[in-house]
């Protein structure tokens, strides 16, 4: 015990795993980067993907964000079932200034089309307006399709809407925790427990939000 309190436990911290995915250059790592450090690093010398650790406070509830920074070698080149089942949550990135990179979030959609993983979508280089491919709308009605939030934001310009964008998929994350914790519990008493206060314990339940 220190002179301040109770010394949070580790178990306390509550765990969320992301992988950041898109096509080639659409800013994954500055966007990333930018999370960790706060600082914009314009080019990263990396042919492979590459993981951070990273404690923030979201809604005043320490989490550890595990990122999966991942690095495709083509458009073709799809993240894996192994990346998809690894993770919490997916932040999906395009690049305003690439349709292609638009198309490759489409084929990143049928691949998880069966699964109910909350995803995030971001639109980045939104400070490159005059090169503008892909409209805030089409990134809207994608995320309309994927049942997700959506943001545009530019790395290269501003901090505050980065961290936005990975907070809010981390509360997606945590909803769909708690969702999947009462429908366990539902099967298990055979009833609804949305009148039932959930009595937390133990290390998976420190992860949940609280009611
Ligand atoms: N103008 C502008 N350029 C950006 C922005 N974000 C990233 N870039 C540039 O886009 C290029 C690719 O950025 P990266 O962060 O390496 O992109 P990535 O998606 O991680 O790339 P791969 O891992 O190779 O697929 C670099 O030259 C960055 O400087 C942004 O918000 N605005």
């Amino acid at each position: 015990m220190n002179g301040k309190g109770l010394r949070r436990k580790k178990s306390a911290l509550c765990e969320v795993k992301v992988a950041v995915i898109g096509g080639p250059g659409v800013g994954k790592s500055a966007l990333s980067v930018r999370f960790l450090t706060r600082r914009y690093i314009g080019e990263y010398d990396h042919q492979s993907e590459t993981r951070y650790k990273h404690e923030v406070l979201v809604d005043n509830e320490p989490v550890l964000y595990e990122i999966l920074d991942t690095c495709p070698k083509n458009e073709e080149d799809l993240p894996s079932t192994e990346t998809i089942n690894w993770a919490d949550g997916l932040l999906l990135v395009y690049s305003i200034i690439d349709r292609r990179s638009m198309s490759y979030l489409k084929r990143v959609g049928s691949l998880i089309a069966n699964s109910d993983i909350p995803v995030y979508i971001v639109a980045n280089k939104n400070d490159m307006v005059h090169l503008r491919e892909v409209s805030a709308e089409e990134g809207a009605i994608l995320a309309r399709h994927f049942e997700c939030g959506f943001s545009e934001v530019a790395a290269a310009e501003m901090v505050a809407p980065v961290a936005v964008v990975f907070q809010e998929l981390c509360r997606a994350v945590l909803a769909a925790r708690r969702k999947s914790k009462h429908s366990l519990l539902e099967r298990m008493l055979g009833t609804k427990t949305s009148n039932l206060r959930l009595y937390a314990r133990g290390k998976s339940d420190s992860c949940l939000p609280k009611d």
